[in-house]
């Protein structure tokens, strides 16, 4: 094999490291069923094809190799790691998962882009995912981070009118900004949320270079019964890192850019991680304060809240297989463990219903059982249904309450007894996405950035929506709407060159 000329990526070897560990082929090629292949099979021309096992077993396999993509972050690579602990927070959560400086707990992680189909580019404007499964002792424990601290709205019905109008058009099977303006105009709580995603922080260097925000405000308890509300940050050790527009052509050629990126830099030793850390408010605290805690459309103010250290994550294993791993994940913001009740908005009450529902459609009812899924430990009393179905639980009852030994409750006495309602609100405040245009991003280059990636596309939408738009960017800050409206016409002029170029060159 060639690679050792240093010529090639570590994404680029498998094919020569397998050679390597294998001189001489693997073995005698079988069907699905394990009968010897005989050399005439492999060939069906001037054959009898329908008696032919090799020919149907091979192809009836491959007419069936795909699962439903996800409807959202279908496009996304994943890798194993560890989470450690470095700081005591036993004081907030008896998670055990976070108790005992040292403790390790092995992790996969899935990155994604958010809105592109399977095999789409890396390289685009829009959310992040960084999903990560905790294989701990109580359970699996999900986190499904974005790379932006805020969310698009509070109320989970929106989530189907979002996801289609960021999605393609259905007659044109194109995305069409007409459509997602339409939508963020009329439901604005949205567009905080969107000015991260449109600014520099949308098209991050690397996946290694976000931070990872599972956004929600979560309950947390501790061995008292005492309750605290915190947010998680996962914050890279790499830096934030975001590319320049030199650095989007670039990267833009390579439809796998971030994909290759993480794959290389794990082969190549160079282990990304993230600390974990938690921005902290009381029960009490939660009481005086002049905004909703719960709310995912905001940041919490400064002032109101104390951060503290968690551990460190750090991934260090590429999978080998990027459909068992990666494809065959099923992340659920619901996973949680005793000491993280979750938060307890409606948001996350939709949520708790969703993931669940499409990965039964997309995996299976028995989702939990593929190995990525698999937790360290389960007894149950569910059975059967599409594979795979692993052991079944064999013999043991399967009706619960028994008197035959089937696994029993746990009593917790130091659960809470008392829980917190949130009420909601459908208000929308725009001072949060003002300060994001005036302190967030911090220079004139950002902001100018910014214009500019929404001019692009209020520059392709009809005339009604983009004159609600600019009035609802004017609302935000006067600043953002002047240099968007500016922004706007100078795109629509370079549009309208670009169409009459092509025309003439017809
Ligand atoms: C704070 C808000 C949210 C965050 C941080 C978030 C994050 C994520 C992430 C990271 C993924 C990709 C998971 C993966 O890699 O497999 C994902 C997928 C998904 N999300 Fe969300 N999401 C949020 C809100 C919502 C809401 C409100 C809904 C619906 C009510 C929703 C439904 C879904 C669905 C259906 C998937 C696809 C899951 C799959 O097919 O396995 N999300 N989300």
């Amino acid at each position: 094999c060639e690679y050792r000329n240093g010529t090639l990526q570590p994404v680029q070897r498998k094919m020569c490291e397998f050679k390597m560990k294998h001189p001489k082929p693997i073995g005698v090629l079988t069907t699905t069923a394990g009968r010897p292949v005989e050399l005439r099979e492999i060939v069906t021309l001037n054959s009898d094809l329908l008696g032919n096992e090799y020919l149907l077993d091979s192809m009836m396999h491959l007419t069936h190799e795909r699962v439903p993509e996800r409807i959202v972050h279908a496009k996304g690579t994943a890798a194993f790691g560890y989470f450690q602990v470095t700081h005591d927070i036993s004081k907030y959560t008896k998670a055990d998962v976070f108790n005992g400086i040292g403790k390790k707990t092995p992790l996969v992680a899935r990155f994604s882009t958010a809105d592109q189909n399977l095999g789409g580019p890396d390289v685009v404007r829009e959310l992040k995912g960084m999903a990560i499964k905790m294989y701990t002792k109580e359970g699996n424990l999900d986190f499904l981070c974005l790379q932006t601290p805020v969310y698009l709205y509070t109320d989970p019905l929106y989530f189907q009118t979002q996801v289609h109008s960021f999605k393609r058009n259905p007659a044109t099977n194109v995305f069409d900004r007409t459509v997602t303006w339409d939508f963020l105009t009329t439901r604005p709580s949205g567009l905080h949320a969107f000015l991260w995603t449109q600014s520099d922080f949308g098209i991050p260097r690397s996946y290694r270079n976000i931070d990872g925000f599972p956004i929600q405000t979560y309950e947390l308890n501790n061995r008292k019964g005492e309750r605290y509300y915190v947010r998680f940050n996962f914050r890279t050790e790499q830096g934030v890192r975001n590319l320049t527009e030199v650095g989007v052509t670039n990267a833009s050629q390579d439809i796998d850019y971030y994909t290759r990126d993480l794959y290389n830099a794990i082969a190549s030793k160079n282990y990304p991680s993230w600390r974990l850390e938690m921005d902290v408010m009381t029960s009490e605290g939660i009481k005086h304060l002049d905004f909703n805690p719960f709310d995912v459309t905001r940041l919490w103010k400064n002032g109101t809240y104390h951060t503290v250290q968690i551990g460190r994550l750090t991934l260090n294993k590429n999978p080998d297989n990027y459909f068992k791993i990666a494809e065959l994940s099923a992340f659920n913001p619901a996973n949680l463990v005793p000491g993280i009740p979750g938060p307890p908005d409606t948001l996350f009450k939709g949520r708790r219903l969703f993931y669940r529902d499409t990965q039964n459609y997309r995996l299976g009812i028995n989702h939990n059982k593929i190995d990525v899924n698999l937790p360290m430990y389960a007894k149950t009393y569910v059975r059967d249904g599409v594979p795979p179905v692993n052991e079944n639980m064999r013999d043991a009852p399967n009706y619960y309450p028994n008197s035959h030994s089937g696994p029993e409750p746990v009593v917790d006495e130091s659960k809470p007894w008392r829980h917190l309602v949130v009420f909601e609100y459908n208000t929308v405040d725009l001072a949060p996405p003002a300060y994001f245009y005036n302190h967030v991003l911090s220079d004139e280059g950002q902001r100018q950035r910014l214009a500019e990636a929404l001019a692009a596309q209020l520059a392709t939408v009809t005339q009604p929506v983009q004159r609600r738009s600019l009035k609802m960017l004017t609302l935000i800050d006067k600043d953002l709407g002047r240099r968007v409206r500016h922004a706007v016409k100078v795109a629509t002029a370079n549009n309208a060159k670009q169409l009459r170029h092509a025309s003439e060159s017809e």
